[in-house]
């Protein structure tokens, strides 16, 4: 509800909040060059010294009014022709122009009304009040997210447009909630919505119609300081009738322009002192500093509307919105998600309709925004949990094991894991197995023993279902039917063969980038954003169950290149190696952020053996900025199957590839690639010691080797892999 809440007024009117905060910036520079640039009246002169003084250099003064920011201007007429100009307040004399910039009246007009006068200013007023929904909301959002409001500032973690985005509102919040009440204020006063005009003093019975003294006579002007000054009217020297008005601090007083006494006088009334108080805060003039502070503020707002609007389309693509959602406070089962490529929605939502069906209230949210202190009428807590990595957690769950373990009192209402997994991994459901420890430890009760379902089987989620239902003494029928993610046509292009004499076939395959819609392009979504080491799922003709590759390329290269070795009986790798240039496969793309090289210029080390070469070769080829980069390779003979063996040569020579060390296991030396690792310990551990990322990408068992020999150097240099994980200096794609 609170999301919606959030989202709603922050997509409709994303752009005239966006207007309305980079004018609000942009203007807020003015009262400060302003107070900088005008010149200040002297500490104790008075409002007569200085109207004395003004008029002295222009005889037919006629007003001169005071700004916040102690800028002095006034008017006259001289020889029927008026004049204006900003005074200098120590000498009375003539400074600068008073004509305003033409640049601060044209952002005034678009800040204020987008040049369409009162309809305009009905509009950017809507603006102003989506900006109020969208910060109130907002901090009410984050204040969950964080766990209460005393944990405001607390560590943000998760992916990085949630972070970015709640790293920002939570020091912008207060201002652009106080720039957008006090803009609702202002035009509720523009619109004569506020008992806030001006009180003007009774009108002044007849003047004495004496000559005019001079403003030195005049004891209220000669009491009056100039810091006190808002307004000064002269009387018409054509209007005997006519009289000095004096609008100051206190208020406004008519005096006799023969005899100086005050003829009537008002006090300002206390809206309209209320409405000053707004005008000065959300315009700054009179308050510089501030009105600076609320213009950086307002200068996130193109920020979090970017990434409030990324995380929303992540989402949506997550497919993490199940319809019908009932409130967390409210529901009774809370369902709580770990998914990376979305298939663990598909199973939530078949067990949560199951359950509505069977007469039980079901909240269900990422388990990102898992949050104890919300779920107040909780009886049963279910998980399900997908893994990645090495048995870790999908990139958008990340921390919330460690807010498990750090939990002071476990929920009171008991849990069930389910893990998604695929048993070809060494950390079958690692991840699920993890969660389930961490809530043992905290003494958080068990509704029933973790779950696994392997390769998103249906039998073994129908099963699950079942245990469930035993638990909650009612039969829970879970048929689900595993959504095939829709998959766009590649075309191949190219085909490069290696390794049939020795025994390995394995093919790179190259096909061209799929057509993308705009939707696409925009959003990112599908081939529209790749990079290699993220997976091409390639549906095999005759299976459901999408196989997946590593890719070799990014979109920047402008194609989507896999390697593939030939598995006996494989139907996947059979169908793909056997493939001719100009035939299709059908395909879609999965993000695989666990194995991607880290931002910076620190060194990668590259380990791979056979087709595990692909995201290596890629992430060489993206190398455009020469970071070291150092790969290890392992095949079986140079003559057969040295992957990419051209393409290292043109990359060593052209920078991409820093140190490049082969392994052959059935030519030369015959050995494999973690022996060669082991032989180049000290270059190894000088590129660690550099602070190196590790990347390991090929079969089971080479990976293990790996580890071995990067454990005996690590150890040498008081490290360890298990360190270097956490740092996430450490990852593997293995097969
Ligand atoms: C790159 C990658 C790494 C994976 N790592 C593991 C793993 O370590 N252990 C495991 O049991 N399953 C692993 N899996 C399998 C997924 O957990 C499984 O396919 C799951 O059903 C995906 O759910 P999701 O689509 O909701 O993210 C991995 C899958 C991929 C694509």
């Amino acid at each position: 509800m609170l999301r919606s809440i959030h989202r709603w007024p922050g997509l409709i009117a994303a752009l005239l909040v966006l207007v309305l905060a980079l004018s609000g910036a942009a203007l807020s520079v003015f009262p400060a060059l302003e107070r900088v640039g005008a010149p200040q009246a002297p500490a104790g002169l008075s409002v007569a010294e200085l109207a004395a003084q003004v008029e002295a250099g222009h005889p037919g003064l006629e007003q001169i009014r005071r700004a916040p920011s102690g800028r002095i201007t006034a008017w006259w007429f001289d020889a029927g022709t008026p004049g204006s100009a900003v005074i200098d307040p120590a000498t009375g004399a003539d400074a600068i122009s008073a004509d305003p910039s033409p640049v601060e009246l044209w952002l005034t007009n678009l800040h204020r009304s987008l040049f369409l006068g009162d309809t305009g200013r009905l509009v950017m007023a809507a603006g102003a009040a989506a900006m109020a929904v969208l910060t109130l909301s907002g901090a009410a959002l984050v204040a969950r997210r964080m766990g209460g409001w005393r944990r405001w500032f607390g560590r943000t973690r998760g992916p990085w447009p949630g972070r970015v985005h709640v790293e920002l509102a939570r020091f912008a919040v207060g201002g652009l909630l106080l720039s957008s009440l006090t803009a609702l204020w202002m035009t509720a006063s523009t619109f004569s919505l506020l008992p806030d005009e001006a009180v003007d003093p009774a009108p002044a019975v007849a003047t004495a119609g004496l000559p005019r003294l001079a403003p030195t006579q005049i004891p209220l002007l000669a009491e009056t300081p100039v810091a006190d000054l808002r307004d000064l009217s002269f009387p018409s020297p054509q209007d005997p009738t006519d009289v000095f008005t004096l609008t100051a601090a206190g208020g406004t007083a008519l005096i006799d322009p023969g005899t100086g006494t005050v003829l009537s006088s008002a006090l300002p009334s206390a809206w309209e002192r209320a409405s000053a108080i707004v005008e000065m805060l959300h315009t700054g003039r009179g308050a510089a500093v501030l009105g600076l502070i609320l213009g950086l503020m307002a200068l996130s707002v193109p920020v979090l509307a970017v990434t409030g609007a990324v995380q929303w389309l992540r989402t949506r693509r997550s497919g993490m919105r199940l319809p019908g959602n009932v409130a967390s406070g409210s529901a009774e089962t809370i369902l709580l998600v770990a998914s990376e490529g979305g298939t663990t929605w598909g199973f939530a939502r078949t067990l949560r309709d199951a359950l509505a069906q069977a007469g039980h209230s079901v909240h269900a949210a990422p388990l990102s925004a898992f949050d104890p202190a919300r779920y107040g009428k909780a009886k049963r807590f279910l998980i399900l949990a997908a893994t990645y990595g090495e048995g870790e957690a999908p990139a958008a769950a990340r921390g919330v094991l460690a807010r498990i373990r750090a939990l002071k009192t476990p929920p009171a209402a008991p849990l069930a894991v389910l893990g998604f997994g695929d048993r070809s991994f060494p950390e079958f459901c690692g991840y699920a197995q993890d969660l389930t420890e961490a809530a043992r430890a905290v003494g958080w009760a068990e509704l029933m023993p973790l779950g696994t379902v392997n390769r998103q089987s249906p039998q073994d989620f129908a099963r699950w279902g079942r245990d469930l239902g035993d638990v909650l003494g009612q039969p829970l029928d879970l048929a689900h039917l595993p959504q095939v993610p829709q998959g766009e046509v590649l075309r191949l292009i190219s085909r490069r063969d290696y390794g049939a004499e020795v025994q390995a076939p394995a093919a790179i395959l190259r096909f061209a980038l799929p057509q993308l819609g705009l939707w696409q392009r925009l959003t990112g979504q599908g081939f529209a954003r790749f990079e290699a080491g993220d997976l091409l799922g390639v549906l095999p003709e005759g299976s459901d169950l999408p196989r997946f590759y590593s890719l070799a390329s990014g979109a920047r290269d402008g194609f989507v290149e896999i390697c593939v070795r030939r598995q006996p009986g494989g139907l996947c790798s059979g169908q793909l190696t056997a493939l001719a240039p100009g035939a299709t496969i059908s395909a879609f793309l999965r993000r695989n952020p666990a194995f991607h090289p880290m931002r910076g210029h620190k060194p990668l080390i590259l380990v791979g053996a056979g087709a595990g070469i692909a995201p290596l070769a890629g992430f060489v080829r993206a190398n455009r900025r020469h970071r070291p980069v150092h790969l290890w390779f392992g095949a079986r003979t140079p003559e057969s199957d040295f992957l990419y063996e051209d393409d290292l040569a043109a990359w060593r020579a052209d920078g991409r590839l820093s140190g490049l060390s082969t392994a052959f296991s059935r030519a030369g030396r015959r050995e494999h690639v973690q022996d060669r690792i082991g032989a180049e310990a000290a270059q190894v551990g000088r590129l660690l010691a550099a602070g190196a990322q590790v990347l390991v990408c090929g079969g089971r068992e080479m990976a293990a080797g790996v580890r071995e020999a990067l454990s005996a150097i690590l150890e040498g240099q008081g490290q360890s892999l298990a360190l270097l994980k956490e740092e996430g200096r450490y990852a593997e794609d293995i097969f």
